[in-house]
């Protein structure tokens, strides 16, 4: 099954900005003894120069899986099982190594959740950011420090060329991030992943990071795919979303379109969870009633439906899977009832 979804969302759009980056039909397994975990299952999407798209869905839904799968970095005994990873037109899927780093921090940059993860605690943060310049740029160590300077300057960290000298240790977990995110954009990617970039911060800090990525993304014109639980996160920084479940793609929609007229029953019991949409950063999505499926188990219907208000009486939602379907709104909904308005019964 193709899901090519954002030419079936925003056909005007899509003609407009060639995308940056295309999956196509991806597939992420688990290789477990005795069982696969299929984390990422048939995803499909564009990206556009400059959009900032969330993915978010509740823990375990694949979100980690996917975006580690954009980048090489799917941790063993995981694996790409099939799809596809275009970006500019250029396959990632099946690169070897040292190819896909050289994309990596590069074309791509990363930012993690945990700070600490993508730093060395042993060497300062001046020399593995001169280290992550010219392993991408042709330039001298005085050079590349002069750029990580300016960087650390641009993500707010005050006396860079004092600090520079620090240990990751001598920083705070904020001012990790920052750094993190400054070295995610010294090779001036075109994409930027950031997995839970704020999940390990207080609130403070949290807001403090976020409003820096949203800064970075005006000022250099990136695309962001933004990993995270928090809506109100989406609402702030993101112009779209795909809400996954279950490791699929249950809808793709605008980030204004999610919160006025969710279409898909999973997506309107996340919303449902929010305390209060616009005050709500800080909050993490409360549990949906229920649990989500186990995923080294074969779907048989909508993997939603035994958690369902709308489906879970419907046999056609326990028997066929549901495919995509384009809605008037310009989203995409993976649900039998999508077109059912509120509150009627399907
Ligand atoms: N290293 C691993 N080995 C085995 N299974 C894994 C591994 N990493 C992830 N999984 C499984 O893949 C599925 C998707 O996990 P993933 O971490 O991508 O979800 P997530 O949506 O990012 O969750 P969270 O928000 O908690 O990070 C889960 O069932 C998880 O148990």
């Amino acid at each position: 099954m193709s899901v090519n979804t954002e030419a079936q969302v925003h056909p005007v759009r899509a003609q407009q900005l060639e995308s940056i980056l295309e999956i196509g039909n991806l597939c992420t397994n688990f290789d477990l003894p005795g069982s696969t975990v299929r984390a990422v299952r048939d995803v499909s999407f564009q990206l556009r120069p400059g959009q900032r798209l969330a993915v978010v869905g509740e823990s375990g839904s694949g979100k980690s899986a996917l975006a580690m799968s954009l980048v090489g970095l799917v941790p063993p005994p995981g694996r790409v099982a099939s799809g596809s990873v275009k970006l500019r037109g250029r396959e990632l899927v099946g690169l070897g190594d040292r190819e896909i780093s050289k994309i990596r921090g590069n074309d791509i940059g990363l930012v993690f959740q945990d700070p600490m993860a993508g730093l060395d605690p042993l060497k300062t943060i001046g020399s593995q950011f001169v280290d992550a310049i010219r392993v991408h740029q042709d330039v001298s160590v005085r050079e590349a420090k002069e750029l990580a300077c300016q960087l650390l300057s641009e993500v707010g960290v005050e006396d860079p060329r004092r600090r520079i000298n620090d240990y990751p240790h001598q920083y705070s977990g904020g001012m990790r991030q920052r750094v993190l995110i400054a070295m995610a954009i010294a090779n001036d990617p075109v994409v930027l992943v950031a997995d839970e970039p704020t999940t390990a911060l207080d609130v403070t800090t949290q807001r403090q990071v976020l409003e820096l990525l949203e800064k970075i993304c005006d000022e250099r014109g990136n695309a962001l795919v933004m990993i995270t639980h928090n809506l109100g996160i989406v609402r702030q920084l993101c112009d779209s979303v795909n809400v996954m479940y279950a490791g699929r793609i249950v809808e793709q929609t605008s980030t204004d379109a999610l919160f006025a007229e969710p279409a898909h029953p999973y997506t309107r019991a996340l919303l449902n969870c929010m305390i209060d949409p616009r005050t709500t950063l800080r909050g993490r999505l409360p549990a949906i009633p229920g649990s989500p499926p186990d995923l080294s188990l074969d779907e048989v219907g909508c993997a939603f439906a035994e958690r369902c208000l709308l489906g879970s009486s419907q046999s056609l939602c326990h028997e066929q899977r549901p495919e995509p379907v384009l809605l008037a709104s310009g989203a995409i909904s993976r649900c039998h009832f999508a077109q059912t308005p509120e509150g009627a019964t399907p």
